[in-house]
């Protein structure tokens, strides 16, 4: 008699999971390598930013009461008694009357209270002397990029956990991080199981698939910001694959096999995770595809039984793996984030189970529309390269219909939420 197997629901079965997440090191890369990385630390503003009253403008530093009657009619004459450009720093103190030819991002010379643009003076000689007209009032702080206002000393910019993108890259660099540092990655070891399996180079045969499962969880593994480490295709033989399983969980930081999960007679993954010893946490989830979906825990190292089937097999890991890599890598917020969309078409499969229809979000006139792609069946993989999304369908309705508000599992996001 087969096993009956009992589902649990998403969000149990996530919280099981979730209870043995562990956090990585901390590792220094070089800022020119960081860009995709997350960050090990916070990254706390070490200084006031701009650390000197700078000029936004090219124009003339000037003491703004010295233009407090200018019009103009009657346009106020100011000696230029000197030139600086970004870099360099005006060696004495403005005097009433005079002004500075300033460039974009120098320091405003002491006694100067405000910048006019090139463009609103008129530039005359007078005794073979520089001067400027100028022809209307200036206020004092006009053009004034003043110390911190962009960003003030001791403010965290970017805590411990977050992606860095390139405006992170940015902050970095301000603030002198040559060596960065970052979250260390979980190594995660992939073994694919199938005696139908040829390598991706091989010409196809009767009866035979290329392993397609092995490639495409590597890729959501180093989405997700793990290292992906591939132990290698297995047949369906109960030996060779607990050895690989076995040796396999001793190098990495979680393992995840595809395929032999379900009840057939060459899924051999339960009673690997019997022989090891390992506990099941689960072995069906009220959900398709994935429903297959297992996961054990043999020495508080997580093993993740995905289905051979590869949408079951990608859904399984966003759902599953994805949140433990990004709480091994600090996120704060490890869950695929979701937002609500309307639905573009009608899904009319009723299911008992929830479903994470392969979707893509379209933007459209201010509207965020959800299309499902393609066929859903967990075998397919066609409709995976244009998903974008999972569209949630919560079970034990009778279908959806076009125009019905939706949940979204946001496949590329990198934020996250809790
Ligand atoms: N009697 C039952 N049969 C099945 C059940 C069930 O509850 N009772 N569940 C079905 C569901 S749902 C799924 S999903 C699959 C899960 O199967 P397994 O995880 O055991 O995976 P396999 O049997 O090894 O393979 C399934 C399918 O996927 C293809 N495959 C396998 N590995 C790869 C790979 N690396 N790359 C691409 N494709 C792969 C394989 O050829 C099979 O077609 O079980 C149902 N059956
Ligand atoms: O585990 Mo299956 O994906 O529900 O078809
Ligand atoms: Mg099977």
């Amino acid at each position: 008699m087969v096993e009956k197997r009992k589902p649990i629901k998403v969000d149990e079965a996530i919280k099981r999971v979730m209870a043995y997440q562990k956090s990585g090191s901390i590792e220094f890369l070089p800022i020119e390598e960081s860009f995709g990385r997350f960050l090990g630390d916070d990254l706390i503003a070490t200084h006031d930013v701009p650390f000197f009253n700078r000029s936004p403008y090219d124009g003339f530093a000037i003491i703004a009461a010295d233009t407090e009657h200018a019009s103009s009619t009657n346009p106020v004459q100011l000696e230029v008694v000197g030139e600086i450009g970004a870099g360099s720093v005006f060696p004495y103190m403005l005097q009433p009357g005079q002004a500075v030819r300033i460039m974009t991002g120098a320091a405003i010379p002491q006694g100067a209270d405000a910048v006019i643009m090139l463009e609103l003076v008129c530039e005359i000689e007078t005794d073979g002397k520089p001067f400027i007209q100028v022809r209307r009032k200036v206020k004092s702080g006009d053009n004034i990029s003043l110390i911190g206002e962009d960003t003030k000393k001791g403010t965290v910019l970017a805590p411990k956990g977050t992606y860095i993108n390139p405006g992170v890259v940015a902050l970095l660099a301000t603030f002198g991080y040559k060596q960065v540092p970052v979250s260390t990655k979980p190594a995660i070891g992939i073994i694919a199981t199938g005696s139908e399996l040829l390598k991706v180079d091989e010409p196809l045969q009767p009866g035979k698939i290329r392993n397609s499962n092995t490639y495409m969880v590597a890729a959501q593994i180093e989405r997700a910001g793990g290292k992906p480490v591939n132990f290698g295709q297995f047949n369906d033989d109960f030996d060779t694959c607990f050895r690989q399983v076995a040796d396999a969980l001793n190098k990495v930081d979680f393992l995840i096999t595809t395929g032999g999960v379900s009840v057939g007679d060459y899924d051999y993954l339960p009673a690997i995770y019997q022989k090891l010893g390992a506990e099941v946490l689960f072995n069906k989830v009220g959900m398709r595809p994935g429903s297959v979906t297992t996961v054990a825990v043999k020495d508080g190292k997580l093993l993740f039984g995905l289905s051979g089937n590869p949408s079951a097999c990608y859904v399984g890991f966003e759902l599953f793996t994805r949140p433990m890599i990004r709480a091994y890598l600090h996120c704060v917020n490890p869950i695929v984030k979701k937002t609500t969309a309307t639905l573009g078409s009608d899904f009319p499969k009723p299911n008992p189970f929830d479903r994470f229809v392969r979707g893509r979000l379209s933007f459209e006139n201010g509207k965020i529309i959800a299309y499902p792609i393609g066929l859903d069946k967990s075998n397919v993989v066609s409709s995976l390269a244009e998903a974008n999304v999972l569209i949630n369908l919560p079970g034990g309705t009778r279908g959806f219909t076009k125009g019905m508000e939706v949940s979204c599992l946001l496949l590329e996001d990198q934020e996250g939420e809790s």
